[in-house]
């Protein structure tokens, strides 16, 4: 696959390192939601992989979240393709039995927050023009249940509750006094302190790190499988209003407006 180019690396730690890595901004196309998905896929079934590090290989952005393009102006089965490789990636990150560190080394908008948040620790480089939030509010879009609850259970309700509300990307001292990571560190320091957290997490049982993890996650994993399709047809129903095109074809060119 060309357009999601994902560098993994196992080393004699058990450790993989994914690097994201689909100029300009990592948006979570179709194809990169896929070749993320079956990475992940590759690595857990990999007995000699026990944690693993995502970063960005783009300077600034980590992922600038779903590929807008995706939700705009295409066809109901191209929805239906793309929300449930959208899901796919979320359950296999968040259900995920590995140790997995999100080492956050640039802007982290929506989709590219959820990733984070999926993470089981989040390092984010302390450089205050970077910033972190489920934004969909600003777009006129509203963050589906499953962001939510991956959401308030990193920060809590009443921060998840305001936050989302608000749209609001933090910048990262904020998001750090917040909660939503869990360390800053400077840029350069940020692969030595994953390297460093993920042997603390790895330095226990596998089994019994996996099984807490499971009974913490599993009642938010199985209700988005337990109404998996329901989703896809509220993403579709919703995606398809002519306000919401509108609203995000507003975005995007106020993006590109942003530029000139
Ligand atoms: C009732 C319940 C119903 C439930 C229904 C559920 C519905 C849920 C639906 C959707 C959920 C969506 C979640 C998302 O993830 S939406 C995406 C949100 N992302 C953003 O808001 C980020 C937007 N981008 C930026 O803020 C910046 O681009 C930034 C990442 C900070 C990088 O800035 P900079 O380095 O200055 O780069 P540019 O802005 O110049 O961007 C370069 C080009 O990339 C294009 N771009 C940027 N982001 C995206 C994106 N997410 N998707 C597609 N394209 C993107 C940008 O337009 C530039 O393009 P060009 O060079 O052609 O001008």
């Amino acid at each position: 696959m060309a357009a999601a180019t994902l560098a993994r690396r196992i080393g004699r730690s058990g450790v993989a390192v994914m690097k994201f890595k689909s100029p300009p901004v990592n948006s979570l196309s179709l194809e990169f939601l896929t070749e993320f998905s079956i990475s992940l896929e590759k690595l857990e079934n990999n007995r000699a992989c026990r944690g693993v590090i995502i970063t960005s290989a783009l300077p600034k952005i980590f992922s600038s979240g779903l590929d807008i393009t995706e939700m705009c102006g295409k066809s109901i089965e191209h929805y239906t393709e793309f929300w449930r490789a959208v899901q796919e990636m979320w359950l296999r990150l968040y259900g995920s039995n590995m140790v997995t560190v999100a080492a956050v080394n640039g802007s982290s908008p929506a989709g590219g927050c959820l990733i984070a948040l999926s993470c089981d620790y989040r390092i984010m480089a302390e450089n205050p023009k970077f910033s972190i939030g489920l934004n969909e509010a600003q777009l006129g879009i509203v963050a589906p249940f499953w962001f939510k609850d991956t959401f308030v259970n990193v920060v809590g309700h009443r921060i998840a509750e305001r936050s989302l509300q608000l749209g609001s990307l933090h910048p990262a001292p904020e998001a750090h006094k917040l909660g939503l990571v869990d360390e800053l560190v400077p840029e350069e320091k940020l692969m030595e302190k994953a390297a460093a957290v993920m042997a603390q997490w790895l330095a226990l049982p596998d089994h019994a790190r996996q099984l807490t993890k499971t009974m913490m996650r599993k009642a938010v994993l199985d209700r988005l499988v337990a109404h998996r399709e329901e989703d896809i047809k509220n993403f579709i129903s919703f995606v398809s209003k002519e306000s919401i095109q509108k609203s995000l074809r507003m975005y995007m060119e106020m993006l590109k407006k942003k530029k000139s």
